[in-house]
């Protein structure tokens, strides 16, 4: 695969506060790369050192396997971006704002201001103010301005930030669209990791300026434990059985009524029957995954969080 974005050992200081400290990433073509982090982690800044925006301290950025440098800005025509919100005429229209952005861009093709609308599904509101807009089509519109031009990267910096779910979801949809039929490459930040956990084909979880992994979603999957949820009336008298009866050690009583067992050798019949045969009432049994909220908490806090 190629690697659209490589970023190597960047680093950002503001007088001696070193916010960004140096790192390693790779965003691959064509995929989303989830950017995720806490509140003033550094992804800000980082997106804005990939759009020349903020000079780097020190370290080395490659975009289009070119070296960014503080003179280069032909490589921007390919990168369409929203940093931090997006900004428009408020009392000019939606099609105004995005006419008024060929203008700047010196971009031919004013036919296309219907067909990014379409694209992030704004047919229809064209002709209306943007002060009337909501938050959510106000951030599509955002995109459809990012994308206006065709780039062939997209870096979104928090675009569900403030959204309803609704809103959430229609940004996620967007995105795994310009991914599938226009072949994007997309960076997009978050702090909430539920909102990028579904879209993201590769994490990067930033925490105070270090990028602290670096990981397919795949092997996420695989890194992230099965384990088996059982309801039981009561939890104490169950654990006793998984140990007595069936030699099982990696288990734990969650609450008066739930128990996690880690180990898969036994089949999950065979618990079921045996917690049955000694009275314990099982009300059910299912496999559940730690889920990549778990994950993220356990890389930044250094340990699994209990409720
Ligand atoms: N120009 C600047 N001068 C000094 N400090 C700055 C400057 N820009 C950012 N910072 C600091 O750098 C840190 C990282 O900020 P940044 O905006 O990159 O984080 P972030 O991960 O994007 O968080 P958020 O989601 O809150 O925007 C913060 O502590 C911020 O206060």
């Amino acid at each position: 695969m190629d690697t659209v974005i490589r970023i190597n050992q960047l680093s950002k200081a503001y007088q001696k506060d070193e916010i960004v400290s140096k790192v390693t990433m790779h965003i691959e073509k064509g995929e989303i790369y989830g950017f995720l982090g806490p509140n003033g982690a550094g992804k800000t800044t980082i997106m804005k050192m990939i759009l020349n925006l903020v000079k780097p301290t020190s370290g080395e950025i490659f975009v289009l396997n070119q070296p960014v440098s503080q003179t280069s800005f032909q490589y921007l025509e390919h990168i369409g971006s929203i940093i931090e919100y997006p900004v428009f005429y408020e009392r000019l229209t939606a099609a105004e704002n995005l006419k008024y952005h060929c203008d700047y861009a010196r971009f031919q093709g004013r036919d296309r201001i219907r067909e990014v609308l379409e694209t992030v599904g704004l047919t229809g509101v064209e002709d209306k103010k943007v002060h009337e807009l909501s938050l959510g089509m106000k951030q599509r519109l955002g995109i459809a301005r990012a994308i206006l031009t065709r780039p062939t990267i997209l870096i979104l910096d928090e675009p569900i930030n403030g959204l309803d779910p609704v809103g959430i979801k229609d940004i996620r949809m967007l995105l795994l669209k310009l991914k599938k039929e226009c072949g994007m490459t997309i960076l997009v930040s978050s702090h909430i990791v539920s909102e990028i956990e579904s879209i993201a084909d590769t994490i990067g979880i930033i925490n105070r300026g270090q990028l602290i992994r670096e990981v397919k979603m795949t092997e996420i999957r695989k890194e992230n434990v099965e384990y088996l949820e059982i309801k039981v009336a009561n939890s104490k008298q169950a654990a006793l059985v998984l140990k007595k009866k069936l030699n099982l050690h990696h288990f734990e009583a969650v609450d008066t009524e739930t128990i996690r067992v880690y180990q898969h050798e036994v089949p999950q019949a065979v618990i079921n029957k045996e917690l049955v045969l000694n009275d314990i009432v099982v009300n059910s049994i299912e496999t559940q995954q730690s889920n990549l909220e778990e994950y993220f908490l356990n890389l930044i806090h250094g340990g699994r969080q209990h409720a």
